[in-house]
């Protein structure tokens, strides 16, 4: 690869984890995670319970310190994004709003608080098919109205970035198609799109490219056809990397 080239695809990496280390105490969450995720792609972050991808994805969001290395997105750490939730738009698990809140207020306030015009709220909320429940209080929403909520606040700054932690965990199959369908159309635009997940055959059916955590260590990374090659599926090549027994993921 020329130099022009070799700069122009480093251009083009917009989450980069390098070497990241992060400790609790004497517990090792993750060790050593390096991997870059590409825009116009769907990537999963694929591992069983406990495998660290909630920490390393914290650590990207800003929200815990690596205890060595580093997590960029656009080149940089999120505390120096100049616009954070212009630059990158993320949904946690457990991050919940207010159950007595209406849909539109949750949005409204967020908007508010982070100085994103008022008119973008009706934007994200028919995006994500809401425009209709938007009076309503989340307590009334339904799981996946819920995610859907999430991945409209995570929308509101227009990002080039979304990260998304277990968004289809106890959704319906229509709630997950709605997802996978939402996602493939966001990378389609070029923008990036970071899931985690345990449940590989989601995965199989979402993840352009898949990095997989075992343990706290990255054990692959790659396109979908080239992780599963030789192998019957996205879990049977899981399995054969790991090791691991099938039962860690129940
Ligand atoms: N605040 C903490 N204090 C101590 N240990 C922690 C803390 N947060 C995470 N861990 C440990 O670090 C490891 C990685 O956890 P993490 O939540 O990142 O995994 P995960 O892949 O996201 O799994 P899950 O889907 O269950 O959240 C686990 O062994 C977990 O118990």
């Amino acid at each position: 690869m020329t130099r022009a080239a070799a700069a122009m695809s480093h251009a083009f990496v917009v989450i980069e984890f390098k070497g990241v280390t992060k400790r609790y105490g004497r517990k090792v969450a993750v060790a050593e995670v390096t991997f870059s995720v590409r825009p116009g792609k769907v990537t999963g972050f694929l591992g069983p319970n406990g495998a660290g991808k909630s920490t390393s994805l914290r650590v990207l969001l800003g929200l815990d310190h690596a205890t060595s290395g580093t997590a960029l997105i656009d080149g940089k750490r999120y505390r120096d994004l100049r616009y954070p939730l212009r630059t990158v738009g993320a949904l946690l698990d457990g991050a919940q709003p207010a159950p007595d809140r209406r849909g539109v207020d949750h949005l409204i306030w967020i908007a508010r608080s982070n100085r994103i015009p008022r008119s973008r709220v009706g934007e994200v909320l028919d995006a994500v098919g809401l425009t209709d429940a938007a009076k309503q209080r989340v307590s009334k929403y339904s799981l996946g109205m819920r995610q859907r909520l999430g991945i409209a606040a995570a929308l509101l700054g227009d990002p080039a970035v979304l990260i998304l932690d277990e968004p289809v965990n106890g959704l319906d199959p229509d709630g997950i198609r709605w997802i996978r369908n939402f996602l493939r159309d966001y990378a389609t635009q070029g923008r990036t799109v970071l899931l985690s997940s345990h449940l590989m055959t989601e995965m199989a059916g979402t993840a352009d490219d898949v990095v997989v955590i075992a343990n706290g260590r990255i054990v692959a990374d790659g396109s979908l056809p080239e992780i599963t090659r030789g192998h019957a599926s996205l879990e049977a090549a899981f399995f054969a990397l790991t090791g691991e027994q099938k039962q860690v993921w129940a």
